[in-house]
């Protein structure tokens, strides 16, 4: 036997010891698809299915009422899919709330938590976060009056991939008031140390953020014991929410009870809310750092989605999912040696999150004839294909089918029928 085919053995029998294998049926996707997307937007479940459709039997039969009333009340439903998610994050259930957008909720934190003052004026970022974060950070700068050029410090990367904490901490001086980091890179998938930089901002009195999106659902947290002070994530990539799915914020315990930069009504207690009083009484729990009607049919999904959530449970997936990394990356050195490919995630599993990123010149066109396979990767400008062995529906079979068609793409150069240009949705 070849490399390859003991490889094709040693996928079969990994699946068949898999324990997780059997949620994958849960899961639409075209038979001939091969999904490696769900670090982007994550596949519909049919659980996430009947919970959408059980909100919108609620609102058939119960219009107004729906919000007390029918099967998934709408008016607890954010404190109900903060609790569901906790678990995940290592948080009480009370620090969370499902509400939201990334980028609303960063604005909705840092219009609470930073406060510049005296000296301490400047946030600290990196160079590597995704664009939307930074807009953010930026224009919350320039409502307090500040110039983001010269107070928004963003931490450089010596290799265009990765950051070195050591260098980040370095970087917190007495005039950072804030520091928003991702827990892991959307590129290059890098896994920050979240305890290590959480402590040692705290010891300069510096307010922590993180940006889950790409972790949460992929590995646990434990943000609650580790004292960070926020964090905020969306829910349409691993966790299968859909397309503009409800994000998440967490506020940790210490904080709770303070009132939101951004008020609005749903950010009452619940049971003052009704009084229409002028005077907003905002709720004792994340709830607070809502703003307005939560977007219950983008939310519903989430419910169905948690439940499989509970059940294969976090540790469990993040097992599995280190081990397809693993096995994918060892196969991607085994058959595309020579190619012109470069892995540029960490190796080490407490460095790395629930991607692959390949670095390649060609690697828009890649995408493009790999997707003509009905294989679905991602391309990030300018140079990174992202593949995500997702551990809920991806099987090392898959993997493997994936490794060997792009072995097919790179010998036949069939890629090179393309142009080298993302499209509009890259
Ligand atoms: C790290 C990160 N932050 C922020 C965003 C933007 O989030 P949203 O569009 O949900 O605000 C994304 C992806 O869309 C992301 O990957
Ligand atoms: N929200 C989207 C809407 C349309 C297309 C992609 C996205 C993404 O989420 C991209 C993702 N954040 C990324 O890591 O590149």
């Amino acid at each position: 036997m070849d490399n390859s085919n003991i490889a094709r053995q040693e996928a079969i029998e990994l699946d068949n010891q898999d324990k997780l294998a059997h949620f994958k049926q849960e899961f639409y996707i075209g038979d001939e698809t091969l999904y490696m997307d769900g670090n982007s937007l994550g596949l519909l479940s049919k659980r996430a299915e009947e919970t959408l459709l059980t909100s919108l039997e609620d609102w058939k039969h119960h219009a107004i009422e729906g919000w007390t009333d029918g099967e998934q009340p709408w008016y607890y439903m954010s404190e109900k899919l903060g609790e569901m998610t906790a678990p995940l994050i290592g948080a009480k259930k009370e620090e969370v709330i499902n509400t939201g957008s990334i980028t609303t909720n960063l604005h909705q934190l840092l219009a609470t938590f930073f406060k510049p003052e005296g000296k301490k004026t400047k946030i600290l970022a990196d160079t590597l976060n995704f664009p939307s974060d930074i807009y953010a950070l930026k224009s919350q700068l320039r409502l307090h009056g500040l110039d983001p050029e010269e107070h928004l410090i963003q931490v450089p990367s010596d290799d265009g991939r990765t950051l070195d904490e050591d260098t980040i901490i370095e970087l917190m001086n007495n005039d950072v008031a804030l520091l928003l980091l991702p827990s892991v890179l959307y590129r290059s998938g890098q896994l920050l140390d979240i305890k290590k930089l959480t402590e040692a901002a705290h010891e300069k009195g510096i307010i922590v953020g993180f940006d889950l999106a790409h972790s949460i659902g992929a590995l646990p947290h434990e943000l609650h014991e580790w004292e960070v002070d926020f964090a905020v994530w969306c829910t349409y990539k691993y966790l299968n929410s859909g397309p503009g799915g409800v994000g998440g914020l967490f506020v940790h315990e210490k904080h709770l009870g303070q009132a939101p930069g951004l008020a609005g009504w749903f950010s009452s207690r619940k049971d003052k809310q009704f009084d229409m009083d002028h005077t907003l009484i905002p709720a004792e729990t994340a709830g607070a750092f809502q703003i307005g009607t939560p977007h219950i049919l983008s939310s519903a999904p989430l419910i169905g989605s948690l439940k499989i959530f509970e059940e294969a449970g976090i540790e469990n997936i993040r097992k599995k999912s280190l081990q397809q990394t693993e096995f994918m990356m060892k196969l991607i050195e085994q058959e595309l040696d020579g190619f012109g490919f470069t892995i540029a995630n960490p190796r080490e599993n407490k460095r790395r999150g629930g991607h692959v990123s390949l670095e390649h010149d060609e690697a828009a066109r890649i995408c493009k004839a790999l997707k003509e396979k009905h294989i679905i990767p991602d391309f990030r400008s300018p140079n990174v294909i992202r593949l995500a062995p997702i551990a809920l529906y991806v099987s090392y079979e898959d993997i493997f089918e994936v490794v060997m068609h792009l072995k097919e793409i790179m010998e036949k150069q069939s890629y090179k029928k393309f142009e080298n240009e993302r499209g509009i949705i890259a």
